[in-house]
C-alpha cells in the first residue's frame, strides 16, 4: 500500500529527514512516534507531495510518487487529517464534507453524508453551522470525516487527538477502530502509546529524521525502555 525507503528531506537549506522507512500493509494501522520536531509530520507532507524530496522512494502500491503533485497523490486515494485540523472555516458543516469528496476508486459502499454523520451524530446535529465556529473536538471529527469523504485507500491522522478533552478524545479512537474494523489502512501518528499499542500492529518510531526502531506491538512491550528513551517527554 505505502512504501516509504531512505527517504531524506529538507526545508531549504535545512534537512530534517535523513533516512526515514516504513511501510503501511493492505488493511494494516501502523503508527509513526517521536517525540516533537523529529520530522513525521515532514515525513507526511513529503508522502502528501506537499514537499519533494532531496531523495529515497515512496511507493503506493506499485506507483512511485516521490515528487508527485498533492493532487495526484489524493488521486491514487490518499486522504490526510493534517495537524490542527484545517478545516474550512468559513464553510458549514455540510460544505466541509462535500468539498473535496469523492470515490475516485469507485468503492462499492463509498462514505456518504449519511454514513459520516451515523459515525459522528455531532456532526448532523450541526451541519448547517460553519465550521469556524465549532468546538475543538468538533472540527478534529469534521476533519475526519472530510478526509473519509474522500474515500482513501489509505488515511493519514496527523496528531488527530492533540489538544482534545478525553471523552472526544476517546470518540476519535473509536472512530480509529470502527475504520480498523472495516479493513481501512490507516496510518496514525499520536503520542498516546498506551491506546496506540492495542490499536495497531506495528509501529515506527523517528529520531532526528531516521528511523531507529520498529516493531510489533508485542516488540513494543518488550522493548519498553528502548521506546520510552525515544519518545518520552
Ligand atoms: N516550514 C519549515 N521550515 C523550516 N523548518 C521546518 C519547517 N517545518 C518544520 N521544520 C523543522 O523540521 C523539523 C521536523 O519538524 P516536523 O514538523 O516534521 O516534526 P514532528 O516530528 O512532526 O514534530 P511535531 O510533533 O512537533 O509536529 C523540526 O526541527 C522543525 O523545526
Amino acid at each position: 500500500m505505502l512504501d516509504v525507503s531512505n527517504l531524506q528531506a529538507a526545508y531549504g537549506a535545512s534537512q530534517v529527514l535523513y533516512d526515514v522507512s516504513l511501510r503501511v500493509g493492505e488493511g494494516e494501522v501502523v503508527t509513526l512516534l517521536g517525540r516533537n520536531g523529529m520530522g513525521k509530520t515532514t515525513t507526511v507532507r513529503s508522502v502528501m507531495g506537499l514537499m519533494t524530496p532531496l531523495s529515497g522512494e515512496i511507493m503506493l502500491g506499485a506507483r512511485p510518487v516521490a515528487g508527485a503533485t498533492p493532487e495526484a497523490v489524493a488521486r491514487l486515494g490518499v486522504g490526510l487529517v493534517p495537524e490542527g485540523r484545517q478545516v474550512f472555516p468559513t464553510l458549514s458543516v455540510r460544505e466541509n464534507l462535500v468539498a473535496t469528496a469523492a470515490n475516485r476508486l469507485k468503492r462499492p459502499d463509498p462514505w456518504t453524508l449519511e454514513r459520516v454523520y451515523a459515525l459522528f451524530p455531532r456532526l448532523r446535529e450541526r451541519a448547517a453551522q460553519v465550521a469556524g465556529t465549532l468546538s475543538g473536538g468538533e472540527q478534529q471529527m469534521l476533519a475526519v470525516g472530510r478526509a473519509l469523504m474522500t474515500n482513501p485507500r489509505l488515511l493519514i491522522l496527523d496528531e488527530a487527538t492533540e489538544g482534545l478533552a478525553p471523552v472526544i478524545r476517546a470518540e476519535i479512537w473509536a472512530c480509529i477502530r470502527a475504520l480498523k474494523a472495516e479493513g481501512q489502512s490507516i496510518l496514525l501518528i499520536d503520542k498516546n502509546l498506551a491506546v496506540l499499542k492495542r490499536l495497531a500492529t506495528r509501529h515506527y518510531i523517528i529520531e532526528k529524521g531516521r528511523t531507529v526502531w520498529q516493531g510489533s506491538s508485542a516488540e513494543l512491550e518488550r522493548d519498553a525502555a528502548e521506546v520510552q528513551r525515544y519518545v518520552g517527554l
